[in-house]
């Protein structure tokens, strides 16, 4: 027997695995590197993080990424030459951390890389009605195995697409494991550049959990930081504080179909894009507004967005828990707002329930990963939802 599958299979077995969990979202901020002690698989999981560190991507790599970055139209020695590149990158920022945290490689069972997504195009974005869903993740996961030494689960969402889904949101499948508690119906709200959430029934069953995205997160709000203010982001909202709400703009903005569908749904910059928000402005006469404005409007509209989708699941006089993570959390304008449209929910962060919001994405890759060496696939019972498990296996040697 091949070597690896032997080892592969010991840690199948061993009653705690180490595994990194990788993750490199829509904002292209940088690395999350999650290593995470796991036992058990399905309702039985326990996570401990053991370590965790935002590699931040400097800025020619920021820059190399948004040369292919949700563009439609590219150069594919470009995406080629990222692909390896990228992956090259990762693997060295992995043995760097773990020098740091003083841990060898040979500790880690497994990693968990999510890539860093390119291109996200589920059917209700192409609206091409011969094509599928479907999505595209680069840093390929024999490179990080290779240079590492540590077997690699790369690529999670293409099983996904080819089971019935979009691609996404896979957060459902980790968040069920790991925070579903029974007697509390709780909401896990991740904004990242684009937000989404996992709804989590107090009974836990299976069949009433169900997960969407809900529209932009930071994602415009860094576009537009980027354009008007030379800056990374909107830190601590100070640029859209100084400004007030457009409601006309705001009405054109949450004019797409997008947010009339059906849950789950999933959508990513390649529709809220600068040029959304500018069409926007053309439709709305808007297009005289100052910076501080369109950044005003631009928070608006991922609350609202952000809550009406909330709204539309939660039953009247019901209490839920709403635990919080990603970047967007740590923006108080945006936060505030969606307190104020729902006073009734109290919004906590999953801080609180051990695992930090800005490594809770990098964490639930790593859950995946062992769901795939360990579990069976969850049954949700819904389209869109399939019961997988997933991740391409990469062999070091
Ligand atoms: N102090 C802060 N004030 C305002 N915004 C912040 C602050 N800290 C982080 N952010 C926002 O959070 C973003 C990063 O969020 P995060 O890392 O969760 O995104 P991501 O994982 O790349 O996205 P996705 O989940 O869509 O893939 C930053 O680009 C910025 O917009
Ligand atoms: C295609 C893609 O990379 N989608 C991301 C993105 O970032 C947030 C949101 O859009 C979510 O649907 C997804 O990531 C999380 C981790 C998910 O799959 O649950």
């Amino acid at each position: 027997m091949n070597r690896n599958l032997e080892r592969l299979i010991t840690i199948a077995q061993k009653p705690v695995r180490r595994i990194i969990g990788l993750m490199s979202g829509t904002s292209l901020d940088g690395l999350d590197v999650a290593l995470c002690a796991i036992s058990g698989s399905g309702m039985d999981t326990r996570v401990t993080l053991e370590h965790f560190d935002t590699v931040p991507y400097p800025l020619n790599v920021k820059d190399e990424i948004r040369k292919v970055f949700a563009k439609d139209t590219i150069s594919f020695q470009q995406l080629c030459l990222l692909n390896p590149w990228l992956a090259n990158l990762h693997a060295q920022w992995i043995l760097d951390c773990l020098q740091k945290w003083n841990v060898a490689a040979e500790e880690v069972d497994i990693i968990a890389s999510h890539g860093q997504t390119v291109y996200h195009s589920p059917k209700i974005l192409h609206r091409l009605p011969d094509f599928p869903n479907a999505t595209l993740q680069i840093v390929d996961g024999d490179h990080i195995a290779v240079k590492t030494g540590i077997i690699t689960l790369s690529d999670f969402r293409q099983k996904h697409i080819a089971a019935g889904g979009e691609g996404a949101p896979l957060a459902l499948y980790g968040d069920y494991c790991l925070f579903s508690k029974r007697g509390e119906d709780r909401i896990m709200l991740n904004m990242g550049g684009i937000a989404n959430f996992t709804f989590l029934p107090g009974d836990l069953d299976a069949a009433g959990v169900f997960v969407t995205d809900t529209g932009p997160g930071n994602t415009l709000l860094d576009a537009f930081a980027r354009e008007c203010f030379q800056a990374e982001y909107d830190k601590d909202a100070l640029f859209a504080k100084q400004g007030t709400v457009n409601e006309s703009l705001l009405t054109a903005l949450k004019s797409d179909p997008f947010f009339k569908a059906s849950f789950p749904r999933t959508t990513g910059p390649e529709l809220f894009s600068k040029a959304y928000v500018k069409a926007a402005q053309e439709r709305s006469n808007t297009t005289h507004l100052s910076p501080y404005d369109i950044m005003a409007t631009l928070t608006r509209f991922s609350a609202d967005t952000i809550t009406d989708a909330l709204k539309s699941v939660l039953q009247e006089g019901k209490y839920y828990a709403v635990y919080v993570s990603g970047g967007g959390a740590h923006n108080p304008l945006l936060t505030g707002l969606i307190r104020e449209r729902l006073p009734r929910l109290q919004l906590h962060t999953t801080d609180e329930l051990g695992i930090a919001g800005d490594a809770k994405e990098a964490v639930l890759f790593a859950i995946l990963a062992n769901e795939a060496l360990c579990g069976e696939g969850i049954d949700f019972g819904k389209p869109g939802m399939p019961a997988i498990t997933m991740g391409k296996l990469s062999f070091p040697a």
